[in-house]
């Protein structure tokens, strides 16, 4: 979780690997990629790209280009190339990842990401697939995450209101998320979720306590 905006991420790579990995920078990142070639994916992200090969560049050349970046990414085909970009970045004191190589100083997690929330999931390297599964599996059964956050918010204000103690909040928002009736309400909308809970939970409550 790092506030990247305005920060300089350079990325070595411009196949489907390092289009990802320019995606998941580009929202907040000035983003620039290297490469020999690009893939398609690149024309619809808001990045600059220069055409070189890094197989051509001496390592005072290669460092030229690091400088002054917050992080490098390695998305070159060749673990050679990327270990190189690797011994550069560290030389320097640039945060490097490395898509195929050397283990660099971070990796990229699996990310589900709503208004609300950000879930990153990661193996340590064990099996990304695994952490693409994982996210995927996220996105799929809980579709609603977002407009749960909202209807907890809401319905926590109000209930902090009441009477009531800190264990029967408890209770109340955990049964809410378990909630059949209020999960298929929400699927219409957060308003509709909160009558439900109103009706279920709250009937016959008032913050004055009437
Ligand atoms: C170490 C790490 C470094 C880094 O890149 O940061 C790394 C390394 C490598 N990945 C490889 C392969 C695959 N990577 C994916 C997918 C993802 N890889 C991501 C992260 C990471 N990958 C870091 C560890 C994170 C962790 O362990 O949790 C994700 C989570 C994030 C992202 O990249 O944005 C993204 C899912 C995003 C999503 O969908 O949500 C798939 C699945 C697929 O594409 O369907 C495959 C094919 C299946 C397989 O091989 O497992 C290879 C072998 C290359 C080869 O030789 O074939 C290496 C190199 C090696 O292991 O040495
Ligand atoms: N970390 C991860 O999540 C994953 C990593 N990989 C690995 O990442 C690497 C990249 O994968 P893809 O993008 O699918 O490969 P790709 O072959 O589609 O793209 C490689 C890119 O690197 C460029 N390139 C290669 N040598 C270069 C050089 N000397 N100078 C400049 N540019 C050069 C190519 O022009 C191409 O744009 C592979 O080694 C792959 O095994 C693969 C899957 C997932």
């Amino acid at each position: 979780m790092l506030d990247l905006s305005g920060r300089s991420v350079r990325i070595f790579g411009g196949g489907e690997v390092g289009a990802r990995k320019a995606a998941f920078f580009a929202d907040e990142a000035a983003v620039q990629i290297f490469s020999r070639s690009f893939s398609s994916r690149f024309s619809s992200l808001p990045v600059t790209s220069q055409v070189l090969d890094v197989e051509l560049l001496d390592d005072q050349t290669l460092g030229d280009l690091i400088k002054g970046a917050f992080l490098v990414v390695a998305a070159t085909s060749s673990p050679d190339q990327n270990n190189r970009i690797g011994r550069i970045c560290r030389d320097l004191g640039v945060l490097f990842n490395n898509a195929d190589g050397e283990q660099g100083d971070l990796q990229l997690p699996a990310v589900a990401r709503g208004e609300q929330y950000l879930i990153a999931v990661s193996t340590g390297g064990s099996s990304p697939a695994v952490a693409r599964y994982i996210r995927e599996t996220i996105e799929r059964e809980v579709p609603c995450l977002d407009r749960m956050i909202l209807l907890q918010r809401e319905v926590r204000g109000a209930l902090k209101q009441l009477p009531l103690s800190s264990d029967e909040r408890r209770r109340i928002l955990s049964a809410i998320l378990r909630d059949s009736a209020v999960n298929s309400a929400l699927n219409t909308g957060v308003d509709q979720a909160v009558a439900v809970v109103w009706t279920r939970y709250l009937q016959g409550r008032s913050p004055d306590g009437c």
